[in-house]
């Protein structure tokens, strides 16, 4: 649909075999628990999604809305709370859902928030790791695939809002944001 201005990096069907793993190693972690499964929107929507019919063990989810300063393609490293969770997490196993992991910053605000509000563990699990773009300390627990420094949609990623609905990743060519 978009081949002039994407470049495909994952297809769906890799997505969707690497989920299916994801879902089984997380219904192995948590078999003997009784896991609150937190995804953070918008982004990791589609993921979320998918991801909660390949867990076959009791969960809880709940989503919460955060956001971080900055332009699309460069984070300032604040990070605010636009909805919170409605579920108290003290004395909870928390994993937290993302799309992807890029500076570190949403992750490492989520995590030192969570363990503030006592969990009783919180682990991540993201679709994509970005290791180049980092600027903290974090890593998840769970990663579906590395991905190089380059700006990707799909799947939940958008570009100001726009392509999140694609069933794959791709990246933009970069005529479409130099216009
Ligand atoms: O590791 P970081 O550099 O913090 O980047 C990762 C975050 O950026 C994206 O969210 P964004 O703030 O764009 O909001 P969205 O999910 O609503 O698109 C993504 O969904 C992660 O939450
Ligand atoms: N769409 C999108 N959002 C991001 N947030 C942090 N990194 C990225 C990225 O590569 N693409």
């Amino acid at each position: 649909m978009h081949d002039d201005i994407l470049e495909v990096l994952i297809s769906e069907e890799e997505i969707q075999e690497k989920v299916a793993e994801l879902g089984a190693q997380i219904t192995e972690e948590y078999k003997e628990k009784f896991p609150l499964v937190i995804g953070i929107l918008k982004g990791s929507l589609p993921f979320m999604g998918d991801l909660m019919k390949k867990i076959d063990s009791h969960l809880e989810y709940d989503v919460m809305d955060v956001s971080s300063y900055g332009s699309a393609f460069v984070t300032s490293g604040e990070v605010k709370i636009v909805k919170d969770l409605n579920t108290s997490i003290e004395g909870r196993d928390v994993l937290i859902v993302e799309d992807i992991i890029d500076s570190g910053n949403t992750l490492k605000y989520l995590t030192d928030l969570f363990k503030y509000r006592k969990a009783n563990s919180v682990k991540i699990v993201t679709l994509l790791d970005k290791p180049e773009g980092r600027q903290v300390d974090i890593s998840p627990d769970l990663a579906g695939f590395i991905v190089p420094d380059k700006f990707v949609v799909g799947y939940g990623l958008d570009y100001i809002e726009r392509y999140r609905n694609l069933p794959y990743i791709g990246v933009l060519k970069p005529r479409v944001y130099q216009k």
